[in-house]
């Protein structure tokens, strides 16, 4: 976790202390090319509270498209896209070159520092196959993200692309939603928040969304049981479950576009859903 930790009493003690504040975000793909220059002030601005925010993205609807317009076909299971070696060079070239350097312009646009990164560089994400029938799509096996504490004393976020590599140097496509969970768990995050593109996790009411804003893991399985939860929701209610089982306290599934975003997560208001064990409902 930190590095220089016995380098330096009051820097380890600095260090610690901003551990505890350090919040995981991970952008959909849903819904990033929509996100405000507000939405990304509200990223700094936090950083002057004592929060640290740490950046996974995804970018699926952006790769569809660039699939589709090189005339590739696409296909998911369980929804997990389907990765044979001409859509794992799409898959990179879209989230490394246009998502990734989209949100790090946007951050250094609004007076930010940002660096952006590939779970390939420095073997951040230590990745496997997750199944062979999907082809290059991978699974987590571990983290090794070592610069915290310079990123933290630099103010510089980190915005990190779901792929990862295996010892040989193979690629794997990882879905964002895995990558967030098992950064947010290796970094001991406070806060797992999920900006989609969904004002939060709702079910149907007399053919009406309503939206429900706090869920316990109970909650959450019963939600999937009776198939109230479907599609791209299912991995980020699979990632907070398994986040809570960790030691992080609480996720939240919100709407990025809605104004305030993020200082209404932090600052405890009600938005979105908020899933966290039923003993620490507040
Ligand atoms: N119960 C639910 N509540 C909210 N969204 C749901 C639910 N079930 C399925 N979804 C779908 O999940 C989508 C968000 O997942 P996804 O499209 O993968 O987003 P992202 O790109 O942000 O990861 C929503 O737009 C919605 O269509
Ligand atoms: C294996 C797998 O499905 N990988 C995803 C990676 C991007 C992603 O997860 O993007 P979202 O967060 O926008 O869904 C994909 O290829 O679409």
């Amino acid at each position: 976790m930190n590095t220089f930790g016995s380098m330096h009493r009051i820097a380890h003690k600095e260090t610690v202390k901003n551990d505890k504040k350090l919040v995981l975000l991970k952008i959909g793909g849903s819904v990033l090319n929509e996100l405000t220059d507000r939405f990304y002030r509200e990223m700094i601005e936090m950083m002057d509270d004592g929060w640290f925010p740490v950046i996974v993205h995804g970018g699926g609807p952006s790769i569809t498209m660039m699939l589709e317009q090189l005339g590739i076909q696409s296909s998911f299971v369980n929804g997990l896209r389907v990765t044979d070696k001409e859509t794992l060079q799409v898959v990179e070239m879209v989230l490394n070159g246009k998502e990734n350097k989209e949100i790090v312009r946007k951050i250094q646009a609004v007076g930010g520092n940002a660096v952006g990164l590939s779970g390939i560089d420095h073997g951040i994400i230590q990745a496997e196959c997750l199944d062979p029938s999907l082809g290059y799509v991978g699974k987590v096996k571990s983290i090794s993200f070592p610069w915290l504490s310079i990123f933290q004393t630099q103010k510089i976020i980190p915005v990190i692309s779901p792929l990862g590599i295996d010892r040989y140097g193979q690629v794997f496509n990882i879905n964002a939603d895995m990558v967030a969970q098992a950064l947010a768990v290796h970094l001991q995050a406070k806060k797992l928040v999920m900006i989609s593109d969904t004002p939060g996790i709702y079910q149907m009411e007399k053919g009406e969304k309503k939206i429900i804003h706090q869920l316990d893991p109970q909650g959450v399985e019963r939600l999937i049981a009776e198939g109230e939860i479907s599609k791209g929701m299912i991995p980020k209610v699979q990632a907070a479950l398994h986040c809570l089982e960790t030691g992080i306290e609480e996720v939240y599934v919100v709407d990025g576009r809605m104004q305030g975003v993020l200082s209404k997560v932090l600052d405890g208001d009600q938005i979105g859903t908020r899933i966290c064990k039923a003993e620490v409902v507040l």
